[in-house]
């Protein structure tokens, strides 16, 4: 069965409970990502311990964020381990965006992070982004695929209005996914994993619903079996859907 369009991200305090969970979840997803927690403890040879034999496609999420000279370095430095995505924010501003897509390897997409899911309306309006999350994600959206990103971060809740920007050649990614009933925890702009499908994400970033689960090959494979059964043409911006 072809594994689900699901990043699970392996934030483990240790390398074999991070190594167990990619093998629990690889029959079931097409890739796992490793974010700081992993990579500042262990540093590149997680990415090999996690991709373990199966091969499955690892997202290294280390949200640079710096000067476009050192970006372009640290990019440089992490292109041997090929990850399939490399993450950046968006709010570096385009030169730095573009110092990240230009010293990738052609293996690596440069994924721009536009607005973290764990801030809320109020939380932008104190760091100075007033106004409607969506207003800034799209503004984020475009001047990252201006600036060269084959990839976008966004919140499920945006999804649908950052593909209606950006056309259907970026790929984007959507953390902030909870199933029904799951606890939210510190992410604040939230979907299920069928709507963030439905509303056009390409690849669904799914940490502690499954990580934290007793089984989490089970819970993969149950958040897999309900997004293979998601009609995508009903694709976004269908406004007759229920939200
Ligand atoms: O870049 C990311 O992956 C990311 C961006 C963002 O805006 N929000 C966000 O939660 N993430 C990451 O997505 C994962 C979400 O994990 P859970 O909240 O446990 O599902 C974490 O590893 C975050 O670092």
């Amino acid at each position: 069965m072809t594994p689900a369009p699901i990043a699970v991200a392996l934030d483990a305090p240790d390398l074999e409970t991070a190594a167990r969970w990619a093998s629990l979840v690889t029959p079931h997803v097409s890739t796992v990502k490793v974010g700081l927690e992993l990579y500042l403890r262990y540093g590149p040879d997680v990415i090999a311990s996690v991709r373990g034999a199966s091969g499955v496609q690892v997202f290294l999420d280390l949200k640079l964020h710096d000067i476009p000279n050192t970006v372009a370095g640290a990019a440089r430095a992490v292109t041997r381990l090929k990850p399939s995505i490399l993450t950046v924010h968006a709010s570096g501003g385009s030169a730095m965006i573009r110092a990240a897509v230009d010293a990738a390897g052609p293996q690596t997409q440069i994924a721009a992070v536009t607005v973290l899911t764990s801030l809320s309306e109020a939380d932008l309006a104190a760091i100075g982004l007033e106004g409607r999350p969506d207003d800034s994600v799209r503004r984020l959206a475009a001047l990252a695929v201006g600036a060269g990103a084959q990839a976008l971060v966004c919140s499920p809740r945006e999804v649908a209005a950052v593909r209606a920007e950006v056309g259907p050649g970026i790929t984007l990614i959507t953390p902030g996914v909870r199933p029904v009933g799951a606890d939210t925890q510190d992410q604040a702009r939230v979907a299920t994993p069928e709507d963030a499908l439905l509303d056009g994400a390409d690849l669904l970033v799914i940490g502690r619903p499954i990580t934290g689960s007793p089984d989490p090959g089970a819970a993969a494979a149950t958040i897999a079996a309900a997004l293979r059964k998601v009609d995508v043409s009903r694709s976004a911006g269908d406004a007759s859907r229920a939200r």
